[in-house]
């Protein structure tokens, strides 16, 4: 009979070394950890992936952790929405085990240097817009596992890149994890779910909605035939642009799936990503062809 860890008064846990100390009494206990990284302002997307982790796993434990390493000069860290009483609300709703809460201090303190760097993937796509992003979430993705010590973690494939990245960083260096990818979850009319959502504008969020209609137009054309990838490309950005809040399209890219190097002729199986600026708002989305 598996012992229950000792009673908390919540499910909150801010230090690092309490966080340590709770993984290691569960692992004496024989249970299996799901863990969910997130950056917080929980939403659909984030939620499928819990309840993914609840099914498979006796514990979940979520982190929400803004980190400031991932973010360029120029990006959104100042204004990244943050709600913790409302993401409190939401594990509390879903069961969620441990809400894993650090501190930036305690993540990198006074004279950190040490980083993961993943060569090769991380390069394209959005690599190539956000110089050192991955190497942020790699980092960080590191020191997580390094605390929680999961048997699974889940990610979104919204961010198919960073899913293919931590798949690649944990088979290159040995890690003891599970990567495990999940759908994409939209919105009724079809928009990725998205934290960054929140910062559009009535128009910009109609506009936003472009993104994906492009996304499931180049999957219609490829499906009755259309294989030639710039044909596809060039549908993409006609519908994308149709919209003056789109200040533009970053990329579009036909990739393959694992090394996400791009693809003249479009085969089943490839991804379609997509990042565009709404306004100051930057969105990315993508599909499986
Ligand atoms: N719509 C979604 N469907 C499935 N997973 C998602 C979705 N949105 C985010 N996720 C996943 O949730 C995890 C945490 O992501 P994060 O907290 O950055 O949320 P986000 O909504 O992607 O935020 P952002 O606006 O920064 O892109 C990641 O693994 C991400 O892929
Ligand atoms: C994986 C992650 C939590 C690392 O900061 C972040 O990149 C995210 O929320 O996708
Ligand atoms: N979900 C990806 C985190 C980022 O954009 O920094």
């Amino acid at each position: 009979m598996i012992k229950k860890v000792k009673e908390r008064k919540s499910m909150l846990v801010k230090d690092i070394s309490e966080m340590k100390s709770i993984i290691r009494e569960l692992k004496k206990e024989g249970r299996s950890i799901g863990f969910v990284p997130t950056m917080g302002y929980l939403h659909e997307g984030h939620i499928s992936l819990i309840r993914a982790s609840k099914k498979e796993n006796d514990i979940t434990v979520v982190s929400i952790f803004v980190n400031p390493l991932q973010f360029g000069k120029n990006e959104d860290l100042d204004r990244y929405p943050r709600d913790l009483e409302r993401d409190m609300e939401i594990c509390r709703r879903e069961g969620v085990d441990y809400l894993f809460y650090p501190s930036y201090e305690d993540m990198y303190p006074e004279g950190f240097s040490t980083y993961v760097v993943v060569e090769g993937i991380t390069e394209k796509l959005c690599g190539a817009f956000r110089p050192g992003h991955f190497k942020g979430v790699t980092t960080v993705v590191t020191k997580l596992f390094n605390i929680v010590k999961p048997d699974r973690a889940y990610f979104g494939k919204k961010d198919y890149q960073q899913f293919k990245v931590i798949q690649k960083m944990v088979r290159d260096l040995n890690m003891d994890v599970q990567v495990i990818g999940c759908p994409i979850v939209r919105e009724k009319d079809g928009l990725a779910m998205s934290s960054r959502n929140k910062y559009l504008s009535e128009n910009e969020r109609k506009a936003a909605l472009s993104i994906s209609r492009s996304l499931f137009e180049a999957k219609r054309l490829f499906d009755q035939g259309v294989d030639d990838v710039n044909r596809l490309k060039e549908e993409i950005k006609r519908i994308v642009l149709a919209h003056p809040e789109v200040r533009e399209i970053q990329y579009v890219e036909i990739v393959d799936p694992e090394t996400l190097e791009s693809k003249e002729k479009a085969e089943k199986g490839d991804i379609i990503a997509i990042a565009v600026f709404v306004g100051d708002t930057r969105l990315i989305d993508n599909i499986q062809l």
